[in-house]
């Protein structure tokens, strides 16, 4: 079946989904497009502030009923609170046209969503980086960690308590080497295990992205967590990500899994900014030799391959792991460094596709 065919069957099906306050989801003015491709079907609920726990026992009965006629494709439904989309007609921000139901972060010019198709290759010490090599380039930058099943930007920047809340409730980020930083894991216990509900935790991330006195931001860095579920879901349709940039080790594996992480991307309308090859090849701290442990130049031709930017690569080397888990980033530790230079190099490849912000 051909992807439209299926997600017009999907909706028919959701028709036997009934919705709190009487109505079928079908015909609900808050079911988003339904989204499909190889191996996911993703869509989502807009409700009311306060109506997702009403609204759960729908979500978990569309989940069923779009798998009766998705087969083996993984289906992520998240409940986004807030308005409900209208209708019908585009909304304007910052003079450009943007799809309904994305609404801009005050403040905040332009974001950049870091993202990776597996766990541990390293994406949160990128995207820390990267943010940091930005603001080196003179821009006011933030980074939100919207990892909120493994939260590990408190420890890459070596975060301590509690952020503060103000009077209206809003959250004051951290500040950290001059980057404005927010994540769920400083309000964690240390190993206080993360469960979230689904609703749960695109709330949490509707409230850390949307209230937080971020300040005037040229760019709001976002960690996202690995693969692709309801957080992503959630983003990709309340605000406008100018762009995501995919990390990967060289393994062929990753490779694949990362293939799958970008394939949802353009269906949301994110554009890909490109890839970013991490712990590519090793320098023997005492020799300087160059290893290519993995094999050479694998990210960048799956890049080539699957049509996006090769943004640039970062070596394998101890004192980015002793620094970031230690909470001192090598990008501000030492800047003038072989490893910061990688990341400025990949913070220029970013600028030149995301030229000044434009917001
Ligand atoms: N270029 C590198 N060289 C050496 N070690 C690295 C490099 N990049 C990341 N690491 C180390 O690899 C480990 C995993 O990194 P990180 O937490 O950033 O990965 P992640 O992809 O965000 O993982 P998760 O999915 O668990 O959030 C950390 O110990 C980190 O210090």
């Amino acid at each position: 079946m051909a992807d439209t065919e299926l997600a017009a069957a999907i909706k028919s099906a959701l028709a036997a989904v009934e919705i709190p306050g009487g109505g079928d989801l079908a015909g609900y003015g808050g079911l988003s497009d339904i989204i499909v491709t190889s191996g996911a079907v993703a869509f989502a609920i807009a409700v009311a502030p306060g109506m997702e726990a009403a609204f759960g026992p729908a979500r978990e009965q569309a989940i069923a009923a779009a798998q009766t006629v998705a087969g083996t494709r993984k289906i992520m439904v998240s409940l986004t609170s807030g308005k409900p989309p209208p209708k019908a007609g585009p909304t304007f921000s910052h003079g450009k046209p943007v799809p309904a139901g994305k609404t801009p972060v005050p403040g905040i010019k332009r974001i950049i969503a870091v993202g990776s198709g597996k766990g541990g290759v390293g994406k949160s010490t990128t995207a820390v980086n990267i943010a940091l090599a930005l603001q080196a380039e003179g821009l006011r930058v933030g980074i939100l960690d919207a990892d909120l099943y493994g939260p590990s930007i408190p420890k890459l920047l070596g975060l301590e308590g509690q952020p503060a809340i103000r009077d209206d409730g809003i959250f004051s980020p951290h500040e950290a080497f001059g980057l404005e930083a927010m994540s769920i894991g400083s309000m964690l216990t240390k190993d206080q295990a993360v469960v979230w509900r689904g609703p749960m935790a695109t709330s949490a991330l509707r409230q850390l992205l949307r209230e937080t006195a971020w300040g005037q931001l040229d760019i709001l860095v976002i960690d996202l967590p690995p693969g692709t579920g309801d957080i992503h879901i959630s983003l990709f349709q309340q605000a406008e990500v100018d762009g995501v940039v995919i990390v990967s080790t060289p393994q062929d594996l990753a490779l694949i899994d990362a293939k799958k992480a970008i394939d949802m991307l353009p269906r949301f309308g994110v554009p890909i900014l490109g890839l970013v090859e991490n712990m590519s090849y090793f320098i023997a701290p005492d020799t300087g030799k160059r290893y290519d442990i993995f094999g050479s130049g694998g990210a960048e031709r799956a890049a080539a391959e699957m049509g996006m930017a090769f943004l640039g690569a970062i070596p394998l080397v101890m004192s980015i792991r002793e620094g970031s888990d230690s909470g001192h980033p090598p990008m501000a530790v030492d800047p003038a460094g072989a490893e910061a230079d990688a990341y400025r190099a990949i913070a220029r490849a970013i600028l030149s596709r995301q030229p000044a912000p434009a917001r």
